[in-house]
């Protein structure tokens, strides 16, 4: 058996461990990164920027949908599935490309291929001829889909966002399980990309959304586009040939049956810490088996292990694996004089038509720390009569913004709309700078914009506040349609 000495380990090396390992670096020399399948990360190679890539060819086949509106007539599109993989494909092998390139930076001598695991506290075992003893390890080993049991036996015809990515040519058809994040922008690009897409969720749920009236609005919307249901009953999953068989009920109580190419599992994904013999610890874990870490530092209850990125199961986005990386590699680094770092205001984006935001604390977490004593106010707009929303044909969504009683202390906002990606970095912005309501109405707004669509909701909840004057509907002293 090899044995290496480390000051720092980093066990995975995707967004989360290089960061990690980039900060520890700048402690200590005597660092490593141990990378158990390919580097290249998630979200190059499987995650944000593929999905990004197939719901961009979605929504150029769909300006077909749209410019008859405008008078324009722009015939219906031809699309060539072999070519719209194949530059999801090679944007995708691009931008895994930069990243690989970035890793080949690392010296050879810092960086270990094998699937690291613990033997105590110090010490990590790396396939069967290497033993790595390490004063701190920092532990960001991602996440992965995970899917009820049963439906393994779909074989090949189960696929998951991985395979989407991989696909020479778009199937017929798709039953999408789980409208959650992935589920919503795959789920619809197929269907803009003209795969017929039947879409199934359990409990309601629709995207992250946790306010009831957006996410009942992000539903409606669309359930008109593609077949959804966020309820669904289905009774049988099984394969049949080269097909997937489901039965279930539709929405109006009627039995169905229907024959898929392939059943796309968007039901979850589950951070990896399951196999990494957190068993020969005495570590802290949540319910989830997860360690427990302090937000802050990242630290782990073992004082020499940090966890960061999915599978600290905090927040699993790309923005908070790279800063929770950072943090729990700088502490790595500096044991045991650890410090506190920068946790940014929450800010979420689904990239759906339209797009869904979350930002700062969700109307869930508000309701659950300020509701019994009826300490918050909600303002609102609609996207339907907003006059640049309505100009560009994008007039589909709503607003909800949150403001604490009494200080008009801006708390939050969950919306699906128009441009909710930039109205998302707005809103966390002055969420971030603690600014009231009323200094955000204070800042500039042009017109016509749908940012104005922001001062709407604002402005009613200032008023509702009781901090601003009564809204006056159809106000024109800032423009139509503002
Ligand atoms: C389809 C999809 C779309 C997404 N879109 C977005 C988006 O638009 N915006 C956004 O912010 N986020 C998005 N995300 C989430 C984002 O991709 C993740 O939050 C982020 O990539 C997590 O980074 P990570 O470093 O924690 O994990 P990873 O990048 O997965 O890195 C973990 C690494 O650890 C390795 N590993 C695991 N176990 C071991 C072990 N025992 N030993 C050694 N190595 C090990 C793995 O091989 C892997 O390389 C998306 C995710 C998916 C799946
Ligand atoms: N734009 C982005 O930032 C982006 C994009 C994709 C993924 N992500 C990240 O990846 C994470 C995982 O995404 P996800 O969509 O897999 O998870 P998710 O938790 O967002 O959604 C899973 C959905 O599946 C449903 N579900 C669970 N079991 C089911 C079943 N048996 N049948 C039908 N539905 C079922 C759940 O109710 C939920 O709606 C997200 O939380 C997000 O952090 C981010």
């Amino acid at each position: 058996m090899k044995i290496k000495q480390l000051d720092v380990a980093v066990i995975g090396g995707g967004t989360a461990g290089l960061a990690a390992y980039r900060a520890a670096k700048e402690a200590t020399d005597s660092v490593a990164i141990i990378e158990g399948g390919p580097f290249g990360t998630t979200c190059a190679r499987v995650g944000c920027m593929p999905s990004k890539l197939l719901i961009a060819a979605a929504e150029n086949a769909h300006q077909y949908d749209k410019s008859a509106a405008f008078g324009v007539h722009l015939g219906k599109p031809e699309i060539n599935g072999k070519e719209v993989m194949k530059r999801v494909r090679d944007e995708r092998d691009r931008f895994v490309g930069f990243v690989l390139e970035s890793v080949d930076g690392i010296p050879e001598s810092d960086k270990i291929q094998g699937y690291a695991k613990f033997i105590d506290s110090n010490t990590l075992q790396v396939g069967d001829d290497l033993q790595i003893q390490a004063k701190r390890i920092v532990i960001a080993t991602g996440s992965r889909p995970s899917w009820p049991a049963p439906w393994n036996d779909l074989g090949d015809r189960l696929v998951v966002n991985d395979d989407v990515f991989n696909w020479d040519d778009l199937p017929e058809s798709v039953a999408v399980f789980g409208p959650g994040v992935i589920g919503l922008e795959l789920g619809q690009a197929l269907h803009r990309l003209g795969v017929k897409v039947l879409m199934f969720g359990v409990g309601g749920q629709v995207g992250p959304l946790t306010d009831p009236d957006v996410m009942a609005y992000a539903y409606k919307t669309f359930a008109d586009e593609f077949y959804l249901d966020a309820d669904a009953k289905v009774s049988t999953v099984r394969r049949e040939g080269d097909k997937v068989y489901i039965q279930y009920t539709d929405k109006q109580g009627v039995e169905q049956e229907a024959l898929v190419d392939y059943l796309v599992a968007a039901t979850g994904r589950r951070p990896n810490v399951d196999k990494i013999g957190l068993d020969q610890l005495d570590i802290q874990l949540d319910e989830k088996g997860v360690p427990l870490a302090d937000k802050y530092t990242m630290q782990t209850s073992i004082a020499n292990i940090f966890i960061a990125g999915d599978s600290s199961n905090q927040i699993p986005l790309l923005h908070e694996a790279a800063d929770q990386g950072k943090i729990a590699g700088h502490n790595a680094g500096v044991f045991p004089d650890i410090r506190a770092g920068l946790r940014r205001t929450p800010i979420a984006a689904v990239f759906s038509d339209p797009q869904i935001a979350m930002i700062g604390e969700s109307y869930r977490e508000i309701e659950k720390r300020l509701g019994s004593c009826g300490c918050f106010t909600t303002g609102e707009v609609s996207f339907e009569n907003q006059g640049r929303s309505r100009v560009m044909l994008i007039n589909k969504g709503l607003l909800k913004v949150y403001g604490e009683n009494g200080t008009g202390r801006f708390l939050g906002a969950e919306m699906t709309g128009p441009n909710a990606e930039h109205l998302a970095h707005l809103l966390a912005w002055a969420h971030q700078s603690k600014m009231t309501v009323a200094q955000m109405l204070d800042m500039p707004f042009y017109h016509p914009v749908i940012e104005e669509g922001v001062r709407t909701a604002l402005r009613d909840l200032n008023s509702k506040l009781h901090l601003g004057p009564e809204m006056t509907q159809m106000c024109m002293e800032c423009g139509p349609g503002c």
